[in-house]
């Protein structure tokens, strides 16, 4: 699995060429830890002699965890490390001789909410590959909350895969699948977050160098199956409460763990809400049907309520179209624009606030200049 190939062709002496050798390469851990050709090229010879690069393992308070070539390194957050806000998974060079934060480097992905109370954009991530969608095989199974996920995952460029867990416990899984049929080539599995063998099927998902992001609500196995793929103990779960289905919610920081096989994982716990910014062309492509039904509407602005000529309303009726699906589409689009215009008030306010400033100061430096004070 930490394998990666390159063949290479040797001439014997006769000129003729020998078959090809597959070599083997293990690989490095820098590589291990999620090190690609993106992140290399973006660094300048003197940084390649000067400088190491760190992951970004977790972020607290007061200090990032990070793990480079040579084991974890503690850093504390300060001076322009704060200003450049790293987030889970980001990539950090720091000065060999003094340890000393030189820059972060440019990211390959991005994962952005709107922060609870919804006022601010809160980083999730940065630099993932793919994103394992966890839904449980119960009542937490919300087609529109998987809609949702799946818009943060296409917005960002990762690929997608739902995992529905709790497999061990559903006596028919047969209408979950039914119901996924609008999703099409969404890859999908079926678990039992706490059986090795059951989870052993999402191996081929996690490649050694590879990032994967856990998205899912509180309760649904994200920590479990964390577990249970790393054979280890990385993260503590929390119980579930059986009449309502509902997980105990267990306090934890996001973090990056990495597998022996070279495969990270980022658990997010906690995982209530999921507030939607700056995700159009996300949201566009999980309703790439819609979207393209709506362009044959006969008016162009057709709020595809009642107007004649609609061919959303008419997939509708003809059963093709699912009404929640239309619902949850026109949601997340009037909450996208909600959020919009929230950050667009904001950054007005923090303009025009800064401009009072540099107005009064400019006032008091002139009655200086008269000799007023
Ligand atoms: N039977 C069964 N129980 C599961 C499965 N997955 C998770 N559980 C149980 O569900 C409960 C919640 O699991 P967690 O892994 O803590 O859920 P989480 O998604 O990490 O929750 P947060 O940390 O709150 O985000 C625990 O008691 C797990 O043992 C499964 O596939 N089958
Ligand atoms: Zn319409």
């Amino acid at each position: 699995m930490s394998k990666s190939h390159f063949t290479r062709r040797s001439v014997n002496r006769f000129g003729t060429k020998s078959p090809s050798i597959k070599i083997e390469r293990e690989a490095s851990p820098l590589q291990k830890l999620g090190w690609k050709s993106f992140f290399q090229q973006q660094l300048t010879l003197e940084e390649l002699e000067q400088c190491l690069p760190l992951r970004v393992m977790a972020v607290h308070r007061s200090r990032l965890e990070l793990a480079g070539e040579k084991g974890a390194v503690s850093l504390p957050l300060t001076g322009s490390l704060v200003a450049n806000l790293p987030t889970v998974g980001d990539w950090l060079l720091l000065e060999k001789s003094s340890g000393y934060f030189m820059r972060l480097l440019s990211r390959s992905s991005q994962f952005e909410r709107m922060a609870p109370g919804g006022h601010q954009v809160q980083m999730i991530a940065a630099n993932v590959d793919s994103v394992f969608i966890v839904s449980s095989l119960n009542d937490d199974f919300n087609l529109s909350r998987i809609e949702r996920y799946l818009a943060l995952a296409r917005e960002s460029g990762c690929r997608p895969h739902l995992i529905l867990t709790k497999a061990d416990l559903c006596e028919d899984t047969a209408p979950f699948l039914q119901a996924l049929r609008p999703f099409g080539e969404l890859p999908v599995a079926m678990v039992n977050s706490l059986d090795q063998e059951s989870v052993a099927q999402l191996r081929q998902w996690c490649l050694s160098g590879e990032t994967i992001a856990l998205l899912g609500s509180s309760g649904v196995g994200k920590s479990t199956l964390l577990n249970t793929l790393s054979g280890e103990s990385l993260a503590e779960t929390g119980t579930i409460r059986e009449a309502d289905s509902k997980g105990r919610h267990t306090t934890r920081k996001r973090s990056l763990h990495s597998l022996s096989w070279g495969a990270l994982l980022l658990d997010s716990p906690g995982m209530r809400e999921l507030g939607l910014v700056h995700v159009e062309d996300g949201v566009a492509e999980t309703f790439s049907d819609i979207e393209a039904l709506a362009r044959e509407c006969r008016f162009s602005d057709c709020q595809h309520q009642s107007e004649p000529g609609c061919a959303v309303q008419e997939a509708i009726t003809g059963g093709s179209l699912d009404d929640r699906r239309l619902r949850n589409w026109q949601k997340l689009q009037q909450e996208l624009s909600r959020n919009g215009q929230t950050l667009a008030q904001k950054r007005a306010g923090e303009r025009a606030l800064s401009q009072m400033y540099r107005s009064v100061q400019n006032q008091a430096r002139k009655r200086k200049y008269h000799g007023e004070d």
